[in-house]
């Protein structure tokens, strides 16, 4: 008896101390509620939310059953539709009109909680930082993507794009079937190490390695704990098995990072002194960061945010924008023949280097990769939490609530493109891009807070493909639609890309 009095007493004490901090959360938690009610959206139910309207253990239906509920509020009329991630209360932009207010809003730049489970990887870096940490560092970091920069990159590109047609070669020789993605994605981290810290893991030779296999399990443990509430808890999120997997894999790239960028500075040291000179190819993302380091701008940490940013952005996203794109060439052997048309015509038939002015004159190849991203966009989606009461388009969010964007939702939405789900290059004439609202195609995002890398991310697509079928033509021996789209924390397909390569004969 006494101890529950005790009970009684220390739970009333609790109250009393914190009833500030409970009153205050209350309050606030219903008048998101309260602004929440006005916007349409489906039935939800508590603890659960919406999502009885969809099956989130077959993440393979996932897409279709978002982008229908999506269009249906669409087609009725709302820009803004409110939804219940559970308990968790969301508002899902499905219109270009609000799209374009909220991303060109510099009011509304802090990323969701959904992105918490990237900071013990990103830490507070380009991706995850807001206000003017963010402000500055993007000011910062911006002279990184100058177009002389990103030009001295192409002989990476070449360079590595050259290693993965080697290592396709065998296919080509025997005619067996292969899944592509495991190669395009090697070559894509060989790129991103090589330009963002100057080092090399040689995923592409060296198909073990650790580095490799951790940040493909971290964005796939990462994906699960967005989706699913219940991993939010941290005894569940241990007990699970996916919080000590996490932090295992967390460390082993960590620790890679660290252990570059601490070789990397005492290189830097060194040539500061004139004690050696560095070659062309190792000047990378991270030599910028050690001149801001040595300015006393940046410290330790700091770089290993960013260059750990990087790494993440840069390559399982372009990765999976090149194996949709040879997915979908795959599947259209007209536009196949146009793009090898357009590669011939800059290349002659002949096995030098790329340069810019080649990039420039790759028009055709250019449309059939921003098809492919608006098909398969590889970022599923984008969050945003708004800080101070915002008005969008005569819409009241108050502060508080998140917003998602979901870029398929636009991109194949049948009111802004004609056939959404065919694929054709020509969404990308002229012509239909002026016909259409700018934001009804948003990969990369848009606004201040749009992707730094999108022009060196079609400068790799443009040299690798074009490099592709200088050597090689393709085709599918499954069918387009059996590769599902899985929304992973970078959109992957259900199949891989499993298609039979052949050598272009007419161009031996
Ligand atoms: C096809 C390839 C790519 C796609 C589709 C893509 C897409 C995106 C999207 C949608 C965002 C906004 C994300 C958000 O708001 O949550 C973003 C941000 C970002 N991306 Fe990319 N990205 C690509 C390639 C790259 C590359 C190659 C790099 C670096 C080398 C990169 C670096 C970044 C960074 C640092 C940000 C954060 C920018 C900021 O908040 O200021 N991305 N990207």
């Amino acid at each position: 008896m006494q101890f529950l009095y005790l009970a009684i007493i220390f739970i009333l004490g609790l109250l009393i101390f914190y009833y500030k901090l409970i009153y205050n959360s209350i309050r606030d938690r219903l008048r998101i509620y309260h602004y929440l009610s006005k916007f349409d959206g489906p039935l939800a139910f508590p603890l659960v939310g919406n999502l009885y309207l969809v099956n989130i253990f077959d993440i393979s239906k996932l897409v279709d059953q978002v982008l229908n509920l999506a269009w249906y509020y669409c087609n009725k009329g709302c820009g803004i539709v409110q939804l219940w991630i559970g308990p968790v209360p969301m508002l899902a932009v499905v219109n270009p009109i609000h799209a374009k207010e909220i991303l060109e809003s510099n009011e509304v730049i802090t990323k969701a909680d959904e992105y918490e489970i990237l900071f013990p990887w990103l830490g507070r870096g380009l991706l995850t930082s807001t206000g003017d940490k963010w402000r500055q560092r993007r000011k910062m970091l911006t002279p990184a993507f100058h177009f002389k920069v990103l030009n001295d990159f192409l002989s990476v590109h070449d360079y590595q794009a050259k290693v993965f047609l080697d290592q396709i070669k065998q296919f080509a020789d025997s005619g067996e079937e292969v899944d592509l993605f495991p190669y395009i994605k090697r070559m894509a981290l060989d790129i991103i190490c090589e330009t963002s810290m100057g080092a090399t893991v040689d995923a592409q030779n060296n198909h073990d390695h650790q580095y490799v296999e951790s940040v493909r399990r971290l964005s796939e443990i990462g994906f699960l704990w967005i989706i699913y509430p219940w991993l939010k808890i941290k005894p569940i999120w241990y007990l699970s098995g996916y919080g000590a997997e996490y932090d295992r894999h967390l460390k082993i790239v960590l620790d890679f990072t660290r252990n570059v960028i601490e070789e990397k500075w005492t290189e830097y040291q060194q040539y500061q002194l004139g004690a050696e000179k560095k070659d062309k190819r190792s000047m990378a993302f991270l030599d910028l960061l050690l001149q801001l380091r040595s300015e006393g701008l940046m410290n330790e940490e700091d770089i290993r945010e960013e260059v750990d940013t990087f790494m993440f952005e840069g390559h399982d996203t372009t990765a999976a924008s090149m194996g949709w794109t040879l997915w979908c060439m795959a599947h259209n052997p007209e536009i196949q023949e146009k793009v090898i048309e357009e590669v011939d015509r800059i290349f002659g038939g002949s096995d030098r280097d790329c340069t810019n002015e080649d990039l420039k004159q790759m028009k055709y190849l250019e449309k059939c990769l921003k098809e492919s991203l608006r098909m398969f966009p590889p970022v599923p989606f984008f969050g945003r939490k708004v800080e101070k009461d915002v008005v969008i388009h005569g819409n009241f969010l108050p502060k508080g609530v998140r917003i998602i964007l979901v870029p398929l939702v636009l991109q194949r939405n049948p009111l802004l493109f004609e056939n959404p789900n065919v694929y054709d290059p020509e969404n990308f004439s002229e012509e239909k891009m002026s016909n259409r609202h700018a934001y009804s195609d948003v990969p990369f995002s848009a606004g201040p807070r749009n992707c730094i890398g999108q022009k060196f991310a079609m400068m790799e697509e443009k040299a690798v493909i074009s490099w592709f079928f200088r050597k090689y033509r393709i085709r599918a021996n499954v069918a387009f639609e059996d590769a599902k789209i899985l929304p992973e924390i970078i959109m992957k397909s259900s199949l891989g890309f499993p298609v039979t390569i052949t050598h272009r004969m007419d161009n031996k």
